[in-house]
């Protein structure tokens, strides 16, 4: 398929610092409106190697493109406006600001990316709590007081906010039991299918494969290397 949502080309990547880990990943492709779930065990590299992917770390070198756009041809501050335009990101402890509503929270990546804004209309939020279980009467409740599944599906309404065409995932299941962990998944699905968007998920658990196009193991497409201090 031509200009497929992201590939990864001889990336070689190292934390700076004296015990440090390294990442290599000789080649990834994931095509447009592909799910795929990345399996690894605790401290492999797979939250390494979504940051490489959102361009909050860049390359020591080869080529990661988003859409075609090589990520280590923008400068930090256009990096995180293409991060904020292109891809939603629900991280593993959410990220949600517990002061502000869970409205403002859904909002807030359309803050930074105006073409992005432009793809929502008023009362996409509520629609996207709705569609994700969420009750109408915690849209305007500050997100610090909902429970840890609620604040997981706010996390995830705030990742397919304006429709991003990328959803990269860490963990996010981790906290559910094995009959929510389904549950969630399948609105989360329901919803990317909805938007055409691709769906990159990171996990050490193998039971959640079935949903996936693809189920990649971690440790078939990188070599990691640790460096004692
Ligand atoms: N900001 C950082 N600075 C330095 N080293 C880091 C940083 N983040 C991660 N690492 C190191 O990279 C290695 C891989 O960590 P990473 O979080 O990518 O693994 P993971 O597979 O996502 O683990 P988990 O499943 O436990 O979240 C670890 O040795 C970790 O110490």
């Amino acid at each position: 398929m031509a200009n497929p949502a992201l590939t990864l080309q001889d990336v070689r990547f190292r934390w700076p610092g004296r015990a440090s880990f390294g990442i290599s990943v000789p080649e990834f492709r994931l095509d447009r409106g592909e799910s795929v779930l990345l399996l690894g065990e605790s401290g492999s590299g797979k939250s390494t190697l979504l940051s490489l992917v959102c361009g909050i770390v860049t390359a020591d070198a080869g080529r990661v493109d988003l859409a075609g756009t090589d990520l280590a041809t923008l400068r930090a501050g256009a990096r995180d406006r293409f991060r904020a335009e292109r891809i939603g990101v629900i991280f593993q402890q959410f990220n949600l600001l517990p002061y502000a509503s869970v409205s403002d929270n859904i909002l807030l990546p359309l803050k930074f990316a105006p073409e992005r804004r432009k793809r929502s209309e008023a009362g996409d939020a509520a629609k996207l709590c709705a569609a994700l279980g969420l009750s109408s009467d915690i849209v305007e409740a500050k997100a610090g007081r909902l429970s840890v599944g609620q604040q997981q599906r706010v996390a995830v309404a705030r990742a397919l906010i304006g429709q991003p065409p990328l959803i990269v995932a860490d963990e996010p299941t981790s906290a559910l039991d094995a009959a929510a962990q389904d549950a969630f998944l399948g609105l989360l699905f329901d919803q990317i299918a909805a938007a055409g968007s691709s769906l990159l998920m990171v996990s050490h658990d193998e039971r959640l494969g079935a949903r996936f196009d693809r189920v990649v193991r971690l440790a078939d497409i990188a070599s990691v290397e640790r460096q004692a201090a």
